[in-house]
């Protein structure tokens, strides 16, 4: 991300996950995001321990990292956001954004999460100064009633009913995945044996 110094905000998307590992979901959503909201970018954040799920153990930062850069080849609209892979340790949100918003205060930030996760925006932490920092996008998923109180923009995306789940159970089964992941995705998958 490049620091500006012109009055003008720029509107700026951030699509945060664990991206264990990416899937076409995530990228329909964030690039029509994008283009439905006439944001500059959506950067993809990859956290680095989420910070809610004491269980989950993600592959190495480095290969969720690399896929995510294969994924988002070619797609302007699309770019990598890595701050709380630098930072290390639990990946909360707001202590990210506050750090971004420093550096970069001429951007108006857009938080984009999957419908379902708004339900649990109560429990994230510093939630009343995070609403301070950026403005929440939530992706409406079908035949899910939102009951928020809180500011959500909400947007419409054709719902393809696949998560990073769905790609390691197959994976480990030895199905394929071509298709949930772009192929360059898939290819590296394949050559580093990851998943298996
Ligand atoms: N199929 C989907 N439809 C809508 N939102 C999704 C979908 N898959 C993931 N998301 C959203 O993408 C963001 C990042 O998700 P994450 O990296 O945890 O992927 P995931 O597919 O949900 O992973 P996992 O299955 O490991 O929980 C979250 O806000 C999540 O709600
Ligand atoms: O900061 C928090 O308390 C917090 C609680 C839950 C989720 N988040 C962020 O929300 C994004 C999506 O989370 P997840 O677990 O659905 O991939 C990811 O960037 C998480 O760091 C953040």
């Amino acid at each position: 991300m490049t620091a500006l110094s012109s009055n003008s905000k720029h509107k700026i998307g951030i699509f945060g996950g664990t991206f264990n590992p990416i899937h076409n979901e995530h990228l329909f959503i964030a690039d029509q995001v994008c283009e439905y909201l006439g944001l500059e970018k959506v950067y993809l954040m990859p956290d680095y321990i989420p910070p809610h799920i004491d269980e989950k153990h993600a592959i190495d930062a480095d290969l969720r990292v690399d896929m995510i850069k294969l994924a988002i080849q070619g797609n302007n609209n699309l770019d990598i956001e890595l701050s709380e892979i630098n930072r290390k340790g639990k990946s909360y949100t707001y202590e990210t954004m506050l750090e971004l918003c420093r550096k970069y205060p001429n951007n108006e930030y857009y938080f984009i999460i999957g419908g379902d996760m708004v339900d649990y925006l109560p429990k994230w932490h510093r939630i009343d100064d995070l609403l301070n920092l950026v403005n929440f996008v939530g992706v409406r998923r079908a035949n899910y009633v939102p009951k928020t109180d809180y500011p959500v923009t909400w947007v419409d995306v054709p719902e393809i009913d696949i998560s990073s789940t769905m790609i390691r159970n197959k994976l480990s089964r030895n199905q394929s995945v071509r298709y949930l992941v772009p192929e360059n995705v898939n290819v590296y998958i394949k050559e580093h044996s990851i998943y298996r």
